[in-house]
């Protein structure tokens, strides 16, 4: 397998694929602390491994080589002798310290742990106050003193939704889109990446079209490659429309070679039930696409395009059908739609919050989906697909599915 990173579709045939196996990561927080860790349950952590062991296991059946995020950092960190450095100075600078002492003695902390997989684990894992040497009294700041949002026990808050892989960042062609996320505790997850594509022997340099550092939010559930030259980015809770503009003149106009000539924004309610637009719609097969039928009627489509001068973005709103839309965008005759929940609005918005269209696709018409969305899956089995059924009573209480658990690093062309 060559290096580097190639993805051009939703449905190329999946060769190389990351993910993240919930580990601590999942385990110092309670539910006073949902906001602020960004994760909104608390999971029975070995029922969600055995699911997501099963999950990895699915994937490497159908032919794709499964890489973990810990495992890239840590090679990451291991490649070059300033790497270490340079992470933790950003880590710590991004973990919300109340106050220098209390960075010193994390930074002391972090630097005695010598193994550098030792040191990824707590990296996900986050500190708590009792396991380091605190300073002295006097240090106490009136962030602590009016912790009424904080937990007192946490030093360093962990990264609990990173086993959402899909979000840090997006592999588009051979580049990347880094994101900046919507809540700060995720923010940190993008340094990961970051750390990856300036280190890792087999992915540094590849070029970045988005910057983690950009005042605008944006995350990697909103961006779907359509096709080399065609990408879709949903503008949603998660992606501001100042995101997509910046993203449209580092790809048509940027120093590095990108190959997308089109960007589709579609515009989607901006709640948490749809957080991104990989909520409501996935492509299954070459001319299929799961959606929630919610967003049918409220769905706006921009598409944005390089103009004559250089640096200048065309704008259009389209005003087609969601159908005529995709078929344009795939070059090909007819599209199906097949609805979440079979079309029923109950079924429709469970299933929908269960990531009912939250499905991946491994190669035209086979998909993972949750084994838990049954009114879906039987919809989707009687069009034809093939379906990988993982296994989901805990791993979609962090509310997201298949596709938000993984990042193809490469799919072969179709
Ligand atoms: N690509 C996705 N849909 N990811 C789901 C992320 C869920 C996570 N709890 C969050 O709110 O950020």
């Amino acid at each position: 397998m060559p290096k580097g990173l190639n993805v051009h579709t939703e449905i190329g045939p999946l060769k190389k694929v990351m993910l993240h196996r919930p580990g601590l990561d999942m385990v110092y927080f309670g539910d006073e602390d949902f906001d602020r860790v960004w994760f909104h349950d608390a999971l029975y952590l070995e029922r969600a491994q055995e699911e997501h062991d099963r999950f990895a296991e699915l994937l490497r059946q159908e032919g794709a080589e499964v890489l973990y995020l810990e495992d890239l950092l840590k090679e990451a960190l291991d490649a070059d002798p300033d790497a270490r450095g340079e992470f933790t100075n950003t880590y710590l600078a991004e973990s919300r310290l109340p106050g220098k002492e209390y960075a010193a003695a994390a930074r002391e902390f972090l630097d005695s742990i010598e193994d550098t997989g030792e040191f990824v684990k707590r990296v996900f894992r986050g500190i708590r106050r009792k396991e380091v040497e605190l300073p002295h009294r006097s240090a106490h700041t009136l962030a602590e003193l009016d912790a009424t949002k904080d937990d007192p026990d946490s030093l360093i808050d962990p990264l609990p939704s990173s086993y959402f892989t899909r979000d840090a960042f997006a592999v588009v062609g051979n580049g990347v889109n880094m994101s900046h996320m919507y809540h700060y505790n995720r923010n940190r997850e993008t340094l990961l990446g970051e750390t990856i594509f300036t280190h890792h022997p087999e992915y540094r340099g590849v070029p970045l079209w988005y910057d983690r550092k950009s005042s605008f939010h944006t995350e990697g559930g909103d961006v779907l490659n359509f096709g080399r030259h065609t990408l879709a980015v949903g503008l949603s809770q998660r992606t501001e429309a100042a995101a997509i503009d910046q993203m449209a003149q580092n790809m048509f106009w940027g120093d590095e070679e990108c190959e997308i000539e089109e960007i589709l924004a579609f515009k989607i309610p901006a709640s948490y039930a749809f957080m991104h637009l990989d909520t409501v719609f996935t492509q299954v097969d070459v001319d299929k696409f799961t959606v929630h039928p919610n967003i049918l009627g409220t769905l706006k489509v921009y598409r944005l395009t390089p103009g004559a001068t250089k640096g200048e973005v065309r704008i259009a709103e389209i005003d087609d059908t969601l159908e005529h839309i995709l078929e344009k965008a795939l070059g090909i005759d007819s599209v199906q739609l097949i609805e979440c929940g079979g079309g029923d609005p109950v079924l429709a918005a469970r299933e929908q919050w269960n990531d009912g269209s939250n499905t991946l696709c491994v190669k035209p018409g086979v998909v993972c989906v949750y084994e838990r969305n049954v009114v879906t899956n039987d919809l989707l089995c009687k069009n034809g697909m093939k379906l990988l059924v993982v296994p989901s009573a805990e791993l979609s209480r962090g509310r997201g599915g298949p596709r938000c658990m993984s990042m193809p690093f490469w799919r072969e062309e179709i």
